[in-house]
């Protein structure tokens, strides 16, 4: 479970994250959306032990993670696409995560096969379509058989046929009672994806709910957020 309680982190006089609060349960995925610069990637950061916040907690299975003993078999997150070395083949930068974090190297070849690149182990990262290295980010944060699952935009750079694909794991890996927390941009998308979503704009939460709750009378889940934040006589 992940737990974010009146989270607040500001940078310089900018309040990227004001206050805010929600959780992401096991055996759910949970879809965290809000536009460029609604404090997403902030939120993370800061859930990942990469930022200190200035007020507020947010805990991972009930700890901040600096807390947590064995980090990676408890939350696995990539938060960008990137972080392979590029002559690195598929396994041997696998096969590297695994050392570093005291992981057992059968699971390289495990986690490969879940996300469909076991013919491609032998491939350098250099070769890799962005599809490919979602695939790749994904499979290193499931190196740990983690109980709680963190993407940044995971569909970002998949092809519809890889879209089908990502939301058929993530489903997976949430009915095996995992926590999976997903974020993105892309409102409608996610609405499809997740059982859960948690909008944020400017920091603050705007709206909480089922997907087709927050949708609500409006065509699409992105018409219901504009027609929440976009002040009155607004374009
Ligand atoms: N290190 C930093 N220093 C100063 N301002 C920052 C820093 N990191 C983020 N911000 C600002 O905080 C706000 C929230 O940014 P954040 O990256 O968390 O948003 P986001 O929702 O992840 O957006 P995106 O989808 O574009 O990544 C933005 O206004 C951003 O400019």
């Amino acid at each position: 479970m992940i737990d974010i309680r009146g989270l607040t982190k500001r940078y310089g006089r900018h309040t990227a994250v004001d206050g805010l609060g929600f959780t992401a349960e096991p055996g759910r995925v949970t879809g965290f959306l809000g536009p460029n610069g609604a404090g997403k990637s902030t939120t993370l950061r800061v859930l990942l032990g990469l930022d200190r916040p200035d007020r507020g907690r947010a805990l991972i299975e009930g700890r901040p993670y600096s807390e947590l003993r064995r980090p990676a078999s408890v939350v696995g997150a990539q938060l960008d696409v990137g972080g392979a070395h590029r002559a690195r083949t598929a396994r041997a930068h696998l096969a590297w995560i695994a050392r570093a974090n005291g992981l057992p190297r059968a699971r390289v070849d495990e986690v490969l096969e879940r996300v469909g690149l076991e013919r491609a182990a032998r491939t350098r990262v250099r070769a890799f379509s962005l599809g490919m290295g979602q695939r790749l980010n994904l499979a290193a944060a499931l190196l740990g058989d983690p109980r709680v699952v963190v993407l940044d935009e995971p569909v970002n750079g998949l092809d519809p046929e890889g879209i089908r694909w990502m939301r058929s794991l993530v489903r997976g890996l949430a009915d095996e009672g995992r926590t999976v927390l997903l974020s993105s941009h892309l409102m409608d998308e996610m609405a499809r994806i997740a059982d859960h979503l948690v909008v944020i704009d400017r920091g603050v939460l705007v709206a909480e709910g089922a997907p087709a709750e927050l949708t609500g009378g409006h065509p699409s889940l992105e018409d219901a957020f504009f027609a929440l934040t976009t002040p009155t006589g607004g374009a």
